[in-house]
């Protein structure tokens, strides 16, 4: 019987295998940030304990970061939290990506970029949002801050052996659906808690022909269909990415990797605990009207009405979630003033989303009355965008152009929505609360929440007056 790409990462890893306790696996990767890691350390000092591998860690500053004026750090916590990531990564031998480094930006943006995510790799960090590391065939998950001091000190972690969920997406992606889209109407359709229990592999034509900036975005939000991980089997595109990258393997050695990568891709026979299909035709360019990412639903759609007959959810939640979000039951979607556009976050911060925002952009304005931010995830893709000139593009339609960081996804840092204000935004959840005490978050996708810029409201980008071929360049 074939296997899945799960079960071969997770043999490779086998430390140890006791029968009713959970397995040790051997940990390849362990990135860091400054909001889940300070109490581990200190846990390390009072034992006094030294980190096992420290060249298998690397530090990032990026969830409190300002992303203007960068010397001030107003908030205690956040001034606190970075100072204490610099002085322990100094004292345990830690790579860190500072707020001066070139290679600063959000965890999970800057680790791909450095070739750092390799496939078969475990991968671990106090983050929720490890799961974007599958795109490589990784298996990439969040930790607590206690299983952060545990692999400090080990380099392994007890973890129970997952049940691996097949999402099949075939078919064509209609004009004007993105990788966003696809995860977004993969959550609207199943629910939050789609992947209990799961990790995620994503199959199929659709996915094998996204690129692995496309790949990352669809991985990110596996953990928002309540998945411990989601991944990807390696293949060409895979490879074509990771070559030359700072930190992956070189020349000849990065053949003899190549040649082990192929084989972990999930067997043709493979079996899976569970199987769900998705056409890539039935997508539509989608936005979320609640206070969950579930809560999504086509732009030309509207809140579900209370009836119960057009939503999975109960009346209660979508009276809730609806009251929260300023919106009545039955109420449609498109035409919703927002005041905030955020293009920035782990989902969608990378190079081609500034590249598919751009082009929506290009030669127009923003809405009198938006904010618009656009928040590179890394300084490398800050420094890219600005050397093909799409800081201008956005300049002069009136976005502010940022340094990189967390941002406007969470509120974290000084980036945030004012009470009961709207904000269309691609980062990848809208809890309440989540962008500011009382914001109100649409998720959309990069090119949609370009559109919301310029339109002033919650538009349907297909509509607007775009070249078609540039359009077409992006989608
Ligand atoms: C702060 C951190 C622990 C958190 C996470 O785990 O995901 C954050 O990155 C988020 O996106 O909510
Ligand atoms: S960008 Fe948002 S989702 Fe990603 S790590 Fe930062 S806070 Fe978490």
């Amino acid at each position: 019987m074939g296997k899945t790409i799960v079960q071969k990462i997770w043999e490779n890893h086998l430390v140890a295998a006791e029968e009713g306790r959970p397995d040790l696996l051997y940990i390849d990767l362990h990135l860091l940030h400054e909001v889940t890691s300070p109490q581990a350390f200190d846990g390390l000092r009072e034992k006094g304990r030294t980190v096992r591998r420290p060249e298998l860690c690397f530090a990032v500053m990026d969830h409190n970061v300002p992303t203007i004026n960068r010397s001030v750090i107003e908030d205690e916590t956040a001034r606190k939290q970075l100072a204490a990531l610099e002085t322990n990564c100094r004292e345990f031998g830690i790579k860190l990506a500072g707020l001066d480094s070139e290679e600063q930006g959000i965890v999970h943006v800057t680790g791909p970029e450095l070739g750092l995510t390799w496939p078969g790799k475990t991968v671990v960090c106090g983050d929720s949002h490890t799961s974007t590391h599958g795109a490589f065939g990784a298996l990439a998950f969040g930790i607590g801050t206690s299983e952060v001091e545990h692999v400090l000190a080990c380099q392994s972690l007890y973890q129970k052996r997952p049940k691996v969920l097949e999402v099949h997406v075939s078919g064509k992606r209609p004009f004007g659906v993105t990788a966003k889209d696809i995860i977004l109407n993969f959550i609207a359709q199943n629910g939050t808690n789609a992947g209990t229990g799961f990790v995620i592999e994503f199959t199929g034509d659709t996915i094998a022909e996204l690129t692995m900036e496309e790949r990352m975005t669809v991985c990110n939000m596996a953990i928002e269909a309540g998945a411990k991980a989601g991944l990807i089997s390696p293949d060409e595109t895979t490879f074509r990415y990771l070559k030359d990258r700072k930190y992956a393997p070189k020349d000849s050695e990065f053949e003899k990797y190549k040649q082990q990568w192929s084989g972990l891709a999930s067997d043709q026979d493979a079996v899976y605990d569970k199987t769900i299909k998705m056409d890539a035709a039935d997508i539509a360019p989608m936005v979320t009207w609640g206070t969950n990412p579930g809560m999504a639903v086509p732009i030309t759609g509207h809140v579900p009405d209370v009836s119960g007959t057009d939503s999975k959810y109960k009346a209660d939640e979508i009276r809730h979630a609806a009251s929260y979000m300023g919106l009545s039951p039955g109420e449609q979607l498109e035409g919703i003033p927002v005041q905030h556009v955020f293009i920035g976050s782990c989902t969608n911060a990378r190079l081609s989303d500034l590249r598919d925002a751009a082009n929506v952009i290009k030669g127009k304005k923003v809405s009198s009355g938006v904010r618009a931010l656009v928040v590179p995830g890394s300084q490398s893709v800050k420094r890219a965008a600005e050397k093909e000139g799409l800081h201008e593009i956005f300049l002069n339609a009136g976005f502010e152009w940022r340094e990189s960081g967390c941002s406007m996804c969470l509120g974290m840092n000084p980036d945030i929505v004012p009470q009961g204000e709207r904000c269309a935004s691609t980062s990848n959840r809208n809890f309440e609360g989540r962008q500011g005490k009382g914001a109100r978050t649409h998720l959309v996708s990069p090119v949609m929440a370009a559109a919301a810029a310029v339109e002033g409201h919650l538009a349907d980008v297909r509509k607007l007056s775009i070249q078609e071929e540039v359009l077409h360049a992006t989608l």
